[in-house]
Formats: structure tokens, sequence, C-alpha cells
């Protein structure tokens, strides 16, 4: 469990990134920062692993507090993976992969064994090991990420719009495996999206977030459908119009559900959920 309690964040400039937040992030659940640039998002995940240090506040995890703990030690137990996928341009596959080890004090062999592991698990074939990085294709560099970012076996692995530089289709593949993975691993995964489809697909709790990481509303993707917070929540997740401002159609043949441009979505049926 991730801990903030009344932090903020102003950096030297005097902007104001976070003002007074205050969240509890649950563990083995995936939670969802979502909202506009600028708002904020980035700021709040990198002070989890103390790349950025809090002005004022206290962020703990698993009750201790983690401003007493070193950072690089904090940093390396904690996954990381960001948009670019940051790889390390000479450097293979595998050596990417298992940079954290390396800097742990695992033998070259060891630590390979462990990247040939982890490549599996992101879905990447062996024979990829000794490529470097330009010579994939953007999903596959960010499929290096993930498997950088899982190396150290972390129970918190955090993720900074790591599928924001994808096509959608790539984009669509990532996610899916980014749910199986979970499944399998169950890590606690603070995710950082300005995509609200995004967010409602991957998060089991979803941080709806204005300027200065002001939360909007903080819930289950279904509490905040069924009950967003304000107007502007509303349209920001688009209950209002698309495919998510659904109402329901007599036809001779049952109920259906169509959406606002009157597109067919789906058939009521007895118990009421749609099919
Ligand atoms: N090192 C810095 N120095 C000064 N201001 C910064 C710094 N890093 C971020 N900011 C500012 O803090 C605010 C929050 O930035 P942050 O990167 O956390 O937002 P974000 O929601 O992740 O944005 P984006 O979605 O565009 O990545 C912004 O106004 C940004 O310009």
């Amino acid at each position: 469990m991730i801990e903030f309690e009344n932090v903020s964040k102003h950096y030297a400039d005097g902007t104001m990134a976070v003002e007074n937040f205050s969240l509890t992030i649950p563990a083995r659940k995936t939670t969802v920062f979502v909202g506009s640039s600028g708002c904020g998002k980035t700021t709040l995940l990198r002070m989890i692993n103390r790349m950025v240090d809090p002005s004022s506040g206290s962020i703990r995890i698993d009750e201790q507090e983690i401003s007493t703990k070193p950072a690089v030690a904090l940093r390396r137990s904690i996954g990381y993976v960001m948009q670019n996928s940051g790889l390390l341009p000479h450097f293979t596959v595998a050596e990417n992969i298992a940079t954290v080890p390396r800097l742990e004090g695992q033998s070259r062999k060891a630590s390979r064994v462990r990247a040939l592991e982890l490549m599996e698990t992101v879905g990447l074939p062996a024979s990829m090991a000794d490529r470097y990085p330009h010579q994939l294709s953007g999903g596959q560099q960010q499929r290096v990420g993930v498997a950088r970012g899982l190396a150290s076996d972390p129970n918190i692995l955090l993720m900074d719009e790591p599928f924001g530089a994808v096509d959608p289709i790539v984009r669509a593949e990532l996610q899916q495996e980014l749910i199986r993975l979970q499944q399998d691993l169950g890590k606690t995964i603070v995710f950082v999206t300005h995509d609200i489809d995004e967010a409602f697909l991957l998060g089991d709790q979803v941080v709806i977030l204005a300027a200065g990481a002001q939360k909007l509303q903080v819930g289950s993707p279904s509490e905040i459908i069924e009950n967003p917070a304000n107007d502007f929540v509303a349209s920001f997740i688009g209950t209002d119009r698309g495919a998510r401002a659904l109402s329901v159609k007599h036809t001779p043949h049952g109920m259906v559900l169509v959406d606002s441009q009157g597109r067919t979505q789906g058939r009521l049926i007895e118990d009421g959920s749609s099919s």
C-alpha cells in the first residue's frame, strides 16, 4: 500500500505541480492517474520512487516513510516504465533488461537468464535478445521497457504513459498484455495516462486529476461512470456523448442499446445487463 498524505510539490521556478494531495493506493491493484497535460501526474508518480522529493507532506510505502529510505536503493526496488521506453541505445535488449540486476551485483550469466525469462513474460522471442533498441519496433521497445521494469521483481511498478507513443493497434495489444501480466503477477501498479479509455480499461482505482493534482474523483471505473462527481467529470469521461451515452431503443425483437450516434451497441437481455 502506498499512502500520500497532504503532499505538495513546488518546483524551484515556483510552479505548484501538486497541492495538498492525499490518497491511498491499494496493494496488488492497478491505480491510474488520469488528467490533462500538466496536471501533475508525472510529478506524483516520480515522488513514489524519490526521483522527485515532495516540498511538504508524507509518502509511505507499507507504512514506512520513504524520505527516510536511501533514494537510490528505493528507486532500484521499484519498477519504472516510461513513454519512450528509455532504453540505452548501445546496450542490447538483454543488457537493457538486466541493467538493475547487474547494478545489484548479479553475475552476467544469471542476469542474462533472468532477461530471457522476462522476455518470455512480456511476449518477446528470445531471438531478439542480442538486438539493439533501434532494431525493434516501437511496440517491441515498450515490451523491453516493461521487462526492464520487472527485472528486480519489484512489488511496485510505476508506468508513465508507457503506451502513449505507439499506434492504436499495438497500443491495444500492449494493454491486453498488461492486463494478462497483472493477473499473473499481482503487482501494485501506478499508471499515468491522459486517455480515459485506457484508464477505465486498466484501472481498478481511477483518479481523475485537474491542475495542481487536484482530485476530481476517485473510484472504480463503474463507480465513476455510474455517478460522475460533477459536470466536468461527466464531460471528461464522455458519459454525455459517443459510446458512453447509451439509450434504450425498443425494436420488434426486443430492447437494444444505442450510442449517441444512433448505432446499436448491444441487446438488453432479461437480467437487465447488455450483451
Ligand atoms: N522540473 C520542473 N521544473 C519546473 N516545473 C516543472 C518541472 N517538472 C514539471 N513541472 C511543471 O509542473 C506541472 C506538472 O507537471 P507534470 O509533468 O507532473 O504533469 P503531467 O500531468 O504529467 O503532464 P503531461 O501529461 O504533459 O506529462 C506542469 O506545470 C509542469 O510544467
